[in-house]
């Protein structure tokens, strides 16, 4: 066995009508319900325009930093679906996917979406696309193709590790990972908090939301409501 340079084709995939009801909810309660938690670092950014949310399985790949040559094998082996979730070791001096590696994987893949921690290139081309794009940021600087780099294996994207498999799911805040085998028991509650959250907005819309918690926990922290001026001289 290569390790390092390993393609491993099987995952185990979370079931289809999982991934259509997290498609449904905001990444935010979801990560709300893992204790807040399970949500990939603000530097994996939204860089397209899609009309709904992104949720699909993990297909995972593993870069070397600012390496393409095993992305590519990604493009051949990844299914339709799926969301390919890339780590890059944080390299920030390569764009490692652009506007050809993207075209392929929307119109002959027809993946879910696309997760780079790291830069991409040719966002003139892909700022309105409908296809989730999730990166660090842009630069012209070109990827070597040389490898190594493995396909499907743990991976570590926006600080968080990802399994081949995991629920991705991402909308304008972000991308986070909902482990699979965590997938089918979390989802009553994340629906459940959902509901809640937007009845509380409803009420605090109409001016009947609960504020009372505020002054309890306020005085429970030992804050000073002062009815004066801050005078810096004093
Ligand atoms: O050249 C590359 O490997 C990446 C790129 O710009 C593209 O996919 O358009
Ligand atoms: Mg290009």
């Amino acid at each position: 066995m290569q390790n390092g340079k390993r393609i491993y084709l099987k995952r185990k995939l979370p079931d289809q009508d999982l991934i259509q009801a997290y498609r449904e909810l905001p990444a935010s309660n979801v990560a709300d319900c893992m204790n807040r938690t399970g949500a990939m670092a603000p530097r994996i950014k939204l860089m397209s325009q899609p009309q709904k949310e992104m949720c699909g399985p993990a297909f995972t790949v593993h870069n070397r930093p600012g390496d393409n040559l095993t992305l590519y094998a990604a493009l051949k082996y990844c299914h339709e679906g799926d969301v390919l979730v890339i780590d890059n070791e944080e390299d920030n001096t390569r764009a490692v996917i652009g506007e050809v590696m993207m075209t392929w994987l929307r119109d002959q893949r027809h993946v879910a979406g696309v997760v780079v921690d790291g830069p991409m290139r040719d966002i003139d081309s892909l700022r309105n696309w409908d296809l989730p794009i999730y990166a660090v940021s842009t630069t012209p600087n070109g990827p070597y193709k040389e490898g190594p780099g493995e396909i499907n294996v743990p991976v570590s994207c926006g600080g968080i590790a990802v399994n081949p498999g995991d629920l991705i799911l991402g909308d304008g805040d972000g991308v986070i990972k909902i482990a699979r085998a965590e997938a089918a028991t979390l989802l009553a509650r994340a629906q459940a908090f959902h509901q809640k959250d937007d009845a509380k907005a409803a009420s605090y819309h109409e001016g009947t939301g609960d504020l009372a918690w505020i002054d309890n926990e306020l005085k429970h922290k030992d804050y000073q409501i002062i009815d004066d001026y801050y005078r810096p001289e004093s």
